[in-house]
């Protein structure tokens, strides 16, 4: 049984005047601690089915099962990153990444410990006290990390979390999450629209095409590509060929759809 199994998933979004078809007929599977990746056109669905794995939508037909347990609401045990970091201006980083245990009444000296920790690790002992405000766009983003971990959560859905940062940010922090995520065995879903970021980072590629969004064709990253860190794994001689196989589908799948 996979851990995470989506099962025929359809959604349509209704508006007062129409519908849209935003996804159609998604089955496929992801392995406890396997890294995924969506790429696909824009408006081809691939916001909606995290949405639907995170349980802030209801899929008009089909399932989401992780760890066998049909998702039907947002639970902590789903994390998720986004593009914005979403961090508290008025709060602390450390008080930020506390702020889930906080409210949920669950904060312990231990999880305070783990907070300043896992900054520390992640290169923020200097601002563990500093407003988000004080941080560049790469220590805001790597905080957001930080605080998504701490909920300890089965999956993690990221959500073109690199794509507001300069290229050199966005390199040094898909090394770190990758690093980090390997380290805690986490299972992942990243939606992106950098074929070359999806390769660095992923064992498996989703493409999707759109109206309404179905899967279009998948790809296996190499083994030796996987055991290598994302900015290794670009270096490397294989990465160009699956980049250009890549590529060419997606353009041929364009191509269809603006004939
Ligand atoms: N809240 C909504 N109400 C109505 N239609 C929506 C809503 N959200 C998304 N859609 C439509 O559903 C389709 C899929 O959108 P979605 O944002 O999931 O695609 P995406 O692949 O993530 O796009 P992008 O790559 O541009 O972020 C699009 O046609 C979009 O216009």
């Amino acid at each position: 049984m996979a851990f995470l199994s989506i099962d025929n998933v359809s959604h349509q979004y209704f508006t007062k005047m129409n519908y849209t078809k935003a996804l159609q007929s998604i089955s496929l599977s992801v392995e406890e601690g396997q890294f995924i990746s969506f790429i696909g056109p824009s408006g081809c669905g691939k916001s909606t089915l995290l949405s639907i794995i995170a349980g802030i939508i209801t899929p008009t037909e089909g399932s989401v099962r992780v760890n066998n347990t049909t998702v039907q609401r947002p639970s902590v045990s789903i994390g998720y990153m986004l593009q914005q970091d979403y961090l508290f201006p008025w709060k602390t980083i450390v008080d930020n990444v506390l702020l889930g245990p906080h409210i949920k009444g669950t904060l312990t000296n231990g999880l305070q410990q783990l907070a300043i920790q896992s900054l520390t690790e992640i290169g923020l002992e200097d601002v563990l006290h500093a407003y988000p405000s004080q941080l560049s766009g790469g220590m805001r983003q790597r905080a957001a990390l930080v605080r998504t971990l701490m909920t300890d959560p089965h999956i993690l859905l990221l959500d073109e979390p690199f794509s507001a940062l300069d290229y050199q940010t966005k390199l040094k922090l898909e090394d770190l999450v990758s690093n980090t995520l390997k380290q805690f065995n986490k299972t992942s879903i990243l939606v992106t629209h950098d074929i070359g970021e999806a390769i660095a980072m992923s064992d498996k590629i989703y493409l999707f095409s759109a109206s309404p969004g179905s899967v279009f064709s998948s790809f296996h990253v190499p083994e030796n590509l996987q055991q290598l860190t994302p900015f290794e794994a670009r270096q490397h001689h294989d990465f160009p060929a699956l980049f250009q196989h890549i590529w060419e589908e997606l353009n041929s799948l364009e191509s269809s759809t603006n004939r």
